[in-house]
């Protein structure tokens, strides 16, 4: 009893009198023996990587918020070799055989992450974390870009292409573009063709200086998640108040664009319920989704699915291949080099500069496939860790919290793991010179076919496994058409604002420019 009373009265002298200082106390205890935890025993504790990334996440937050995560993750495998610990629950590798195990073999979870990328406030294929319910909606949409559906679209796709140099040839090269504006307007409308089919003409009104504003809410859509995804709630509802129109049409980009395909859903759903839509072989991806049925419901693919899933990939395709786009033709306005080499084949291949040949000729062309293959190694637009998520059980049998080995680490349930394409593709001893913009290393000769498969192994530049890019054959193809296109009818000049300084990457998923535009002129060349 005596020594109860005594405790009682002598709690108060343990408590500070400053009780802000008191739970600021608390507060540091427990983080210093998280970080304890973290840094010696935590089951990740003997993995490689700088102490200051094991005890607490803040230090790759500080690189990620700096849009250099890539470049941050690509120095630590130089310094602490293939598997590094990023964050007390993140692990990074750079290996073929796990990159199978983790995207091919067991299909990992995605992470949390991708939740930023919801459209609509609804899931899409790629926001979708579990298997199962990926799965589901990937076969909605997956027979629309298969090789030979692809090739039904072809003559809206060579329109697009016809309408681009059309509009390089009004500006005649006597001012520059910004390139990534120009490309994107050119991606929506490939995109809205094929999966809506019918002309939304970004394009042609941007080159006379009219706003598309779909094509800005495209633009906008993913500075707004990264905003949305800083700010609580309450904030955010307050800072969309601020009284400036363009601040506005920036805060509400996922609802122009959700109106925009709501409206086009509602339209097509009344025309097939009336028998207006005939039977035709050339199916657009909206009508493709109408017509789904869910195979765990045996329902049909709700409206608020199909919004979020068409958002999904103008989302996922214009900005990708745009801004692939722009650093191809940036690295061809510096190397006159290779922009002869690939002229030369496109000459011959093309006698009438204005006749776009077929895709399937286009991919008989070695020299622009090199081309195409370096620019999406060194600038692949999505070359950021794809995180996935350790499950609970990697054993057939099922047993539970099982580790998961990767190269001779076990990783608990619940660890974030990945890896990127970024430093998958300037592995040194696969392509050697790997910064080195060289489209010649792709080229066939009579002794490297071994090497060109290994390569190929290494390319990831549209990820890889069950969650790989959707969109993969329509941008193959569109960067195809593209470059013979432009480079065929222009020769390319960056102008002095144009430069290694204001090209230099930076990476918030998507890569893009550190000045956030590529100016660039296009002569027509004296045919
Ligand atoms: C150069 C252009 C492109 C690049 C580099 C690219 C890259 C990628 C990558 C790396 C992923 C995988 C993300 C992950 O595993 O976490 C992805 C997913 C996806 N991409 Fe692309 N993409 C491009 C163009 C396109 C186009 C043109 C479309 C369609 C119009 C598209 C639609 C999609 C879709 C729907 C997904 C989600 C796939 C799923 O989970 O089912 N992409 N893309």
């Amino acid at each position: 009893m005596d020594s109860t009373l005594s405790l009682v009265s002598l709690s108060p002298s343990w408590i500070p009198h400053n009780t802000g200082i008191f739970f600021l106390s608390i507060a540091f205890l427990y983080a210093s023996l998280r970080a304890i935890y973290n840094l010696f025993f935590s089951p990740l504790s003997s993995i490689p990587g700088p102490w200051y990334a094991a005890i607490s996440s803040f230090w790759i937050t500080t690189h990620v918020l700096r849009l250099q995560q890539c470049k941050t993750n690509h120095r630590l495998f130089e310094d602490y070799g293939p598997v590094v610990r990023v964050a007390p629950n993140k692990v990074i590798f750079k290996d073929v055989a796990s990159m199978r195990s983790i995207y091919s073999v067991h299909k990992f979870d995605k992470s949390t992450f991708y939740k930023s990328l919801m459209t609509n406030e609804n899931d899409h294929a790629m926001s979708t974390l579990d298997h199962a319910g990926h799965a589901m909606r990937r076969k909605g949409y997956a027979t629309h870009y298969t090789p030979s559906n692809l090739t039904l679209f072809q003559p809206e796709a060579v329109d697009c292409t016809l309408e681009l140099v059309t509009a390089l040839e009004q500006v005649g090269g006597k001012q520059s573009v910004d390139c990534l504006a120009l490309f994107r307007h050119y991606m929506v409308d490939v995109i809205i063709a094929s999966s809506h089919g019918y002309r939304q003409g970004a394009l042609s009104k941007w080159i006379v200086g009219v706003e598309d504003p779909l094509s800005t809410a495209i633009s906008d859509f993913p500075k707004r998640g990264v905003l949305r995804s800083a700010v609580p709630t309450w904030a955010w509802d307050l800072i969309c108040r601020i009284p400036n129109n363009r601040w506005h049409q920036m805060c509400d980009s996922d609802k122009i664009m959700g109106e925009f395909v709501g409206e086009r859903v509602y339209e097509r759903r009344a025309q097939m319920n009336s028998g207006k839509l005939g039977e035709s072989e050339k199916v657009p991806m909206l009508q493709r989704l109408l017509e789904h049925k869910y195979t765990s419901t045996d329902q049909p693919m709700p409206d608020h699915d199909i919004i979020s899933e068409m958002m999904g990939h103008m989302i996922a395709g214009s900005d990708t291949t745009s801004n692939s786009l722009s650093y191809f033709f940036w690295e061809l306005s510096r190397r006159a080099d290779i922009m002869t080499k690939l002229q030369a084949e496109l000459d011959q291949a093309i006698p009438d500069p204005r006749a776009i040949p077929d895709f399937s000729l286009l991919q008989r062309l070695p020299y622009l496939n090199a081309f195409v293959k370096e620019g999406l190694r060194i600038y692949s637009a999505a070359p950021s860790p794809l995180e996935r998520v350790v499950p609970s059980s990697t054993s057939r049998n099922g047993a539970l919290d099982e580790a998961f080995d990767l190269m001779g680490y076990a990783l608990p349930p619940g660890t974030i793991v990945s890896t990127q394409g970024w430093s998958m593709h300037r592995d040194a001893s696969i392509f050697p010179s790997p910064d080195t913009f060289l489209p010649d290393r792709w080229l066939e000769t009579f002794t490297n076919a071994d090497q060109l498969m290994k390569m190929a192994q290494y390319m990831i530049p549209f990820g890889t496994g069950s969650r790989v890019c959707g969109g993969q054959n329509l941008a193959q193809m569109m960067l195809r058409f593209s470059v013979a296109a432009v480079a065929r009818n222009f020769n390319v000049v960056a102008p002095p604002e144009t430069n290694e300084r204001s090209m230099e990457i930076r990476d918030s998923f998507v890569i893009f420019p550190a000045s956030m535009e590529c100016k660039l002129a296009f002569h027509p060349r004296n045919q």
